[in-house]
């Protein structure tokens, strides 16, 4: 049996079951099959591959030959994918995702190496399995299955896969708007990766919670230099390029941003959860007025939880010196801060600039913006009932509550094709999953893999519904 076939046996072959009997069964599970392989070939599963005709065929034959289907490469390696509905009165919504992975070395303790996309245990590693080729395989797949189905979706969608997300998207998703803006496109919705179900992350919360997330911190990097004629390292001067920039550093490390937690949507967030926190908490986070101070100073002994109180300082690179026997003239340090949602890029700036305090330390902006303004998430909001709603199909006892993507996503560069932009990707994680984005072992289960491809099966469905659920049965209802 092949990778998910086994697994296929379970959910799977319920998504079969829906759709028209045996008949498609061994086509699909050896599609998905397919499509695991490919994400399982981590690097060498590029888009370039995919341009040639003969590798798109092959895995996904039905959504690179339809009728329905328009695919154009955008700045050479990035997607864009239009899905014709049946009814152009409605207002198409758009899915992202990203191809391009940040870099890992072989030298870091990951348990399998970071591109051999080898199976352990259940769970599929990989740089990429989690951020974010899980969402390409899962997107494109389950339009494969549609298609093969022969369900033609009312509602029209696009779909954009980027290539540059990990370096601020600036040629694959800023191109993706400024095509749809000339062509007058504008979004019911957009969803991108950003958030997940946390399951046992946030502490005192029985089970697992579906956080939609309705908006993103903001964000900046920041370099640091210090410049001084070179010298002969036995005549050293009482201070070095290297040791001003050093206690610049260690002054912001060691003086974070103000709290800041409730004053944003994660306030909202905490609320909406308050009720499945186990006494005493489930007190304390109904009265945010009253215990934001209090539970701010716990989350923040939490790297994780410590994101969603303040805006973050990371001081990411460090470069100096030429040689052990002279003086550098020149030291320069990266500094990457997510900004929280109350507060703006420019008073961050003011505030660093204080906490440095030393005129010999330039400060440049490399990159920065304001945090997103929040998607509406009230009953008549479609982009998040319809997300809630195929969470709920899929986990009919799950919480689902609107949440914060506390890192970023190409789905800033959209915010003016569409005021309901939305950071989900159905992928369960548990404590310890945090530190694989970016870090070692980065791995997704088979059944996170599934349930991806299910949840945008269900959606392309979901978004031909023709009026909302009016109230469609969570815990949270209950
Ligand atoms: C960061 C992960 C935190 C995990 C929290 C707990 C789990 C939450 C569930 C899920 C999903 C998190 C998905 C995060 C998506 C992150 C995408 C990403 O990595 N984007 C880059 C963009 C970027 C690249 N360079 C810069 C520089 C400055 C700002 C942004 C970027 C990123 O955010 O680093
Ligand atoms: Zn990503
Ligand atoms: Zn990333």
């Amino acid at each position: 049996m092949g990778l998910l076939s086994s697994a296929g046996t379970g959910k799977i072959v319920r998504i079969v079951g829906k759709m028209d009997g045996a008949k498609y069964r061994d086509i699909l599970e050896e599609n998905l099959l397919e499509s695991a392989r490919e994400l399982r070939l981590g690097r060498r599963f590029t888009f370039q591959q995919d341009n040639d005709p003969k590798h798109k065929a092959k895995s996904f034959p039905t959504v690179f030959s339809s009728s329905k289907v328009k695919h154009e490469l955008v700045a050479n390696y990035s997607h864009l994918f239009w899905v014709q509905g049946s009814r152009p009165e409605l207002q198409p919504y758009m899915l992202l995702a990203h191809t391009d992975v940040v870099p890992a070395s072989e030298d870091d303790a990951w348990e399998v190496p970071p591109f051999s996309g080898d199976e352990k245990d259940g769970f599929i590693y990989g740089r990429g399995t989690m951020d974010d080729k899980g969402s390409v395989m899962g997107i494109l797949a389950a339009l494969e299955y549609i298609l093969m189905k022969g369900y033609t979706p009312q509602r029209g969608f696009y779909i954009g896969l980027g290539h540059d997300e990990e370096v601020h998207g600036l040629n694959g998703a800023v191109n993706i708007v400024r095509l749809l803006k000339e062509r007058g496109v504008k979004l019911l919705f957009v969803l991108d990766e950003g958030s997940a179900i946390l399951d046992g992350i946030l502490k005192g919360l029985d089970g697992p919670a579906a956080l939609i997330a309705t908006s993103e911190k903001g964000a900046t990097v920041l370099k640091l230099s210090v410049s001084m004629p070179p010298s002969h390292a036995s005549m050293p001067p009482r201070e070095t390029t290297i040791g001003i920039l050093a206690a610049a550093v260690k002054r912001l490390e060691e003086n974070p941003m103000k709290r800041l937690f409730g004053l944003g949507p994660e306030g909202g967030m905490f609320e909406h959860l308050a009720h499945k926190f186990r006494f005493p908490l489930n007190f304390v986070m109904s009265n945010l007025w009253l215990f934001a101070p209090l539970i701010a100073r716990i989350m923040e002994r939490n790297e994780t939880t410590n994101a969603f109180v303040r805006t973050t300082t990371a001081v990411t690179m460090f470069n100096a010196g030429v040689k052990e026997n002279v003086i550098a003239s020149y030291a320069e340090a990266f500094v990457n801060m997510r900004i929280h949602s109350a507060q703006t890029l420019k008073e961050v700036l003011e505030c660093v600039e204080s906490t440095v305090g030393d005129p010999r330390v330039k400060i440049e902006v490399v990159y920065g913006f304001d945090p997103l303004p929040i998607s509406p998430y009230d009953e008549t909001s479609f982009g998040f009932q319809i997300i809630k709603k195929t969470v709920l199909d899929m986990f009919p006892s799950m919480i689902v509550a609107p949440g914060m993507c506390i890192a970023n996503t190409d789905s800033r560069h959209f915010k003016d094709l569409s005021s309901s932009i939305y950071r989900f990707t159905p992928a369960i994680y548990k404590p310890g999953d945090a530190q694989r984005f970016h870090g070692i072992n980065e791995r997704t289960s088979r059944e996170n893999y599934e349930g991806m491809v299910q949840f945008f099966f269900r959606l392309f469905q979901n978004c031909d519904i023709k009026k909302l659920p009016e109230s469609h049965t969570s815990v949270h209802e209950l």
